[in-house]
């Protein structure tokens, strides 16, 4: 194997050849038949890049704006579980190498790592800002807790998963007998490693968070005890949308959950489009799932997104090398993102328009969008 990490493809070599197989599996896969953990990635490659020639790129501005402060480029960490498997450091490295990059990083609730010291560890090195996730649970005040210790921190939104009543159907889990180490707790759900190594995974996430949620009970509430921003992550669907319109919540996050929730779902790039129409500059948009290369986010951006998560990658960064892997897996990122604006001829994320992007068609020609 080559030891020079030159894509994300490599990095996700590197990082699972040198990860126990439970913990490999448990990151890597998906749901049930990982038709949606597949179609993630792939459903990029329906699209082509239409490059216009002779601009002047020698100086490219790749950054957006985002909770009020200037990011590097529209790529930030989403939330994901249990970063100290992938690292000792675990969430506080993300933390680190977020702020050296200058980008955002997603907080999950399943932190190894209470929210004050991650927060903390990205301000030491640099300007950062960080999004607290949350799901609802059965004990309202624990959760109220949760969102105060957030904003404490410094938090400057609440990313409310909605696409998880339960775990998805996750084989790979239920047959290793998936469950963190002996030493490791949430911190934010109050647990400690004792009271997780007594159920299993499963049952753990399920007597814990709550499957009565609803609209209607979750955002009035984060409303009336946070002033946050409220963004739904899990949303498909025009429909859901609107929905998130009606109840004010400040943005969404196009997301299948990386395909471990319900599979078969959408890709997330092919649920954007009609989801980012209906927003109408009426409520933020937002993506992840299956960003692997600066092509993806410019294509995600093209359709209609904001800006671009990414889970795994930062998991695989971290098992490579800690923060300087994920700092790596950032650079990797940005390089690729910043050169697919120069060869496509933009200037600015501005620039990045539907004409700028066709679709294959197998029966023909390419299609305009
Ligand atoms: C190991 C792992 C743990 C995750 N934990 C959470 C979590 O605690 N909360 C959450 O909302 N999403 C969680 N996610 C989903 C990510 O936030 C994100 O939606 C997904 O990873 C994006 O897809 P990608 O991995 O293809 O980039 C997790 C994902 C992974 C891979
Ligand atoms: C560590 C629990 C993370 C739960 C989760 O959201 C996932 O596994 O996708």
């Amino acid at each position: 194997m080559s030891n020079k990490i030159l894509n994300i493809a490599d990095l996700q070599e590197s990082a699972s050849n040198s990860l126990p197989v439970s913990v490999r599996d448990f990151f890597n896969s998906g749901a049930t038949n990982q038709v949606t953990l597949h179609d993630n990635y792939t459903a990029y490659g329906k699209y082509r890049l239409l490059p216009r020639v002779l601009k002047d790129v020698s100086k490219v501005n790749t950054s957006i704006s985002l909770f009020g402060r200037d990011i590097l480029f529209p790529l930030c960490a989403s939330p994901a579980g249990l970063q100290v498997l992938a690292h000792p450091d675990g969430e506080l490295a993300t933390s680190r190498a977020c702020a050296k990059t200058g980008v955002n990083m997603g907080v999950s609730s399943y932190t190894g790592n209470p929210v004050e010291q991650i927060t903390e560890a990205g301000n030491e090195v640099g300007p950062i800002n960080h999004v607290m996730q949350l799901y609802s649970m059965n004990d309202k005040a624990k959760q109220e807790r949760i969102v105060r210790r957030a904003e404490a921190a410094g938090c400057k939104a609440i990313f409310l998963t909605a696409d998880s009543p339960v775990l998805g159907v996750r084989w790979n889990e239920w047959r290793s007998g998936f469950k963190p180490p002996p030493g490791i707790g949430y911190p934010m759900y109050e647990k400690t490693s004792d009271e997780i190594q007594a159920q299993s995974h499963d049952d753990g996430f399920t007597s814990t968070n709550s499957d009565s949620h609803s609209w209607a009970t979750e955002i009035p509430w984060l409303r009336s005890i946070t002033k946050m921003e409220v963004w739904i992550k899990g949303v498909l669907t025009p429909e859901d949308v609107e929905t998130a319109v009606e109840y004010g919540c400040d943005g969404v996050i196009i997301s299948n959950h990386g395909g471990r929730q319900l599979d078969e779902t959408p890709a997330t790039i092919d649920a954007l489009p009609a989801c980012a129409k209906v927003a109408r500059g009426r409520i933020r948009i937002h993506i992840d799932g299956g960003i692997r290369s600066g092509a993806d986010i410019f294509k995600a951006l093209a359709l209609g997104a904001e800006c671009c998560w990414v889970g795994r990658p930062v998991l695989w960064g971290l098992a490579h090398g800690g923060q300087q892997g994920v700092e790596l897996m950032f650079k990797i990122l940005y390089d690729d993102f910043k050169r697919c604006m120069q060869l496509t001829g933009c200037k600015s994320v501005s620039e990045i328009r539907p004409e700028l992007l066709a679709i294959v068609n197998a029966h023909g020609p390419l299609a305009r969008l």
